[in-house]
């Protein structure tokens, strides 16, 4: 008897390890479905091997049998959908910042904000960080040299890679884009966040950030909750209304170029909607998107298990 061990991670598996059911013979090319498993449908990556022994006659005998993992009971049954990739976008104070919060509490991504990385670099005093705070006090993008690599490093980290990202803030030119389509990094949704001009002033100037907690605050339609965090609240030197303007004028001028490499997943919002009604539209889309993943998925481990078995 020859044997033959193919190891194989079966998606939408058994909740039970399927029993060591097997049909008699291979030959006969019968279809998965045939097969003696007790296979429940469920999103559960559960890896099993499959192992197929032939005896003289060269008639096949299939066993599914758990893999090492899955017998040291290091395999989880955890499976989600791939993750989400999610880019945010919109005019300075459009509310970026702020649902990426919400999002990220909600759904587990990693909130990767372009311009937080770049005042990191300007808080360690990198020669990077000081040509980029050059550039940012006059209200221009930051060259692209400097920026792009900082994202695609941050976005190639494997905590993002595993639960999925947040890209807050970027691209902002179609060089950016470009230099991330050349990557094959894409999203599953672009949002925009839509607002007027008049409330976006008014929200920059309002804007505090918690050194601490990171939680961005607005004097007016998210005031701190005590005087405590009110008493250390900083406010960007990038938040005046004279520098908006600038910062909106740039904005203005890049962000048709960047719609149109995503034009195919864009999804608008009113920006000028209170905070949780945004929430409640943004919400709506990634639901929709992950169960639509969760559905491709399971279609494919199906199709996928019967190709490979017929
Ligand atoms: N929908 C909203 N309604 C009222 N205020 C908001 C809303 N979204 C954000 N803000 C406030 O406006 C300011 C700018 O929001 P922020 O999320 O920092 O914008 P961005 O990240 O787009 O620059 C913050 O002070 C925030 O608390």
């Amino acid at each position: 008897m020859v044997s033959l061990g193919i190891s194989f991670s079966c998606v939408a598996a058994a909740r039970t390890t399927p029993s060591l059911a097997s049909s008699p013979s291979c030959s006969n090319n019968k279809p998965f479905a045939s097969l003696h498993t007790t296979r429940s449908l469920e999103t559960s990556r559960v890896p099993f091997r499959l192992e197929i022994s032939y005896d003289r006659r060269f008639s096949a005998e299939l066993r599914w049998k758990p893999s090492a993992a899955a017998r040291s009971g290091s395999v989880v049954a955890t499976t989600k959908p791939e993750p989400l990739k999610i880019m945010i976008s919109g005019a300075p104070a459009s509310g970026k910042g702020t649902q990426c919060e919400l999002i990220e509490k909600k759904y587990g991504l990693v909130h990767i904000a372009a311009g937080d990385l770049l005042r990191a670099e300007i808080g360690a005093g990198t020669e990077n960080g000081k040509r980029a705070k050059e550039y940012m006090e006059k209200g221009m993008l930051v060259p692209s040299e400097i920026v792009v690599m900082m994202v695609k490093e941050r976005l190639l980290q494997p905590d993002a890679q595993e639960k999925g990202w947040l890209l807050d803030g970027y691209p902002r030119s179609l060089s950016q884009a470009t230099a991330l389509e050349d990557l094959r990094i894409r999203p599953d949704l672009f949002i925009l966040l839509d607002i007027s001009e008049d409330i976006l002033i008014e929200r920059v100037v309002g804007r505090r950030l918690d050194p601490v907690t990171g939680k961005i605050y607005h004097l007016k339609y998210s005031p701190p909750e005590n005087e405590e965090i009110a008493a250390r609240l900083t406010q960007r030197f990038d938040d005046t209304e004279e520098k908006v303007k600038l910062r909106l004028k740039t904005h203005h001028l890049n962000v048709e170029d960047v719609l149109s490499t995503y034009k195919d997943v864009i999804f608008k919002v009113n920006g000028d909607a209170p905070i949780e009604d945004v929430f409640v539209e943004i919400d709506k889309a990634l639901s929709s998107i992950l169960e639509e993943k969760s559905r491709i998925d399971s279609a494919s481990m199906a199709a996928g298990m019967t190709h490979w078995i017929c």
